[in-house]
């Protein structure tokens, strides 16, 4: 692809992005613009990925790139758009990012028309195995949202959704990987009680999460299905599946999503 990718912001989602990016060559380092008002995350992006052009000033990354990336927290958006607004123009896409953020409030923080892709990333776009849910407002045409899927698909998985479903999306992707974490923390930290090594558990842990998760992706069978193939009766399994659901496991997961949800909810009220 031969479009110039900019980001304002290379903190933890923008840095994940970047990496996606390059590490799929979807384009080269030369071809990305970066700012961020922390000189440390710069440095790093810097130092990570030679190549790539690293600012402070966000009127250069706008000028010299046709997609934009706002990778900056919700709060910061206002202050972001009122300040590059000037200088974009139907040349430039923008994608945004931020939770609880909408099409229309950012339209308004523009205040004229612009092409706005609204997506919601995952972290794992760093490796590749992201999710990016995507919906774009009425100025993007389709030839332009046929050239922004490529980018996206530098993270990992892409779906297209209705912008009503973002809450969703936000507890089943965007933040999900943070419970996968917990999670694989969790069962790490109870081998190395029962004396395993720290590494090897964490190897261990996160590698049944990752084999778990592609037995879902590849075989299409019911996880419930999977689950009771590894429940022997009267054997192992079934009592740490006991003593999960004693824990309230699955209700305690629904619960935590659904107060995910809510939150995105209250933050687009601003
Ligand atoms: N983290 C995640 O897993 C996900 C995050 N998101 C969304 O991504 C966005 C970014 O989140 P995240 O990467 O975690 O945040 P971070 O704080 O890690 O990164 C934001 C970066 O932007 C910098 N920044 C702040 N203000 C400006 C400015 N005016 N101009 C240029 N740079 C600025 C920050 O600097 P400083 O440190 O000085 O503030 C920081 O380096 C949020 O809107 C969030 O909702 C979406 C999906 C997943
Ligand atoms: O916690 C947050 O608000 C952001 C959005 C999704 C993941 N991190």
């Amino acid at each position: 692809m031969n479009k110039k990718i900019g980001f304002i912001g290379t903190g933890n989602m923008g840095s994940a992005m970047i990496g996606g990016l390059i590490s799929r060559g979807t384009v080269k380092a030369e071809a990305i613009l970066v700012s961020d008002r922390n000189g440390d995350s710069l440095s790093g992006a810097e130092t990570r990925w030679p190549g790539i052009s690293c600012s402070t000033d966000n009127s250069s990354t706008v000028k010299g790139a046709d997609i934009i990336i706002l990778a900056v927290k919700p709060h910061i958006y206002k202050a972001v758009i009122e300040e590059i607004a000037p200088l974009v123009d139907e040349s430039k896409i923008i994608v945004t990012i931020a939770a609880g953020v909408t099409i229309s409030q950012a339209e308004t923080m523009f205040g004229k028309d612009v092409k706005i892709v609204r997506t919601m990333p995952n972290t794992p776009a760093l490796v590749g195995e992201g999710v990016t849910a995507y919906c774009c407002n009425s100025h993007v045409s389709e030839s332009e949202e046929r050239e922004i899927i490529p980018v996206l698909e530098s993270f990992g998985i892409v779906e297209k959704i209705g912008e009503e479903y973002f809450h969703s999306v936000i507890a089943v992707s965007g933040s999900s990987p943070a419970y996968v974490f917990l999670f694989i923390e969790a069962m790490a930290d109870a081998a190395v009680l029962q004396g395993l090594p720290r590494a090897q558990a964490y190897r261990m842990a996160s590698q049944a999460v990752l084999g778990a998760a592609k037995m879902v992706r590849e075989t299409g069978t019911h996880p419930g299905e999977l689950k009771d193939a590894v429940c022997s009766p009267g054997g192992t399994t079934i009592e740490a599946v006991r003593t999960l659901e004693k824990g309230a496991f699955r209700s305690t997961v629904i619960e935590a999503m659904n107060n995910c949800a809510l939150k995105s909810k209250e933050m687009t009220k601003g």
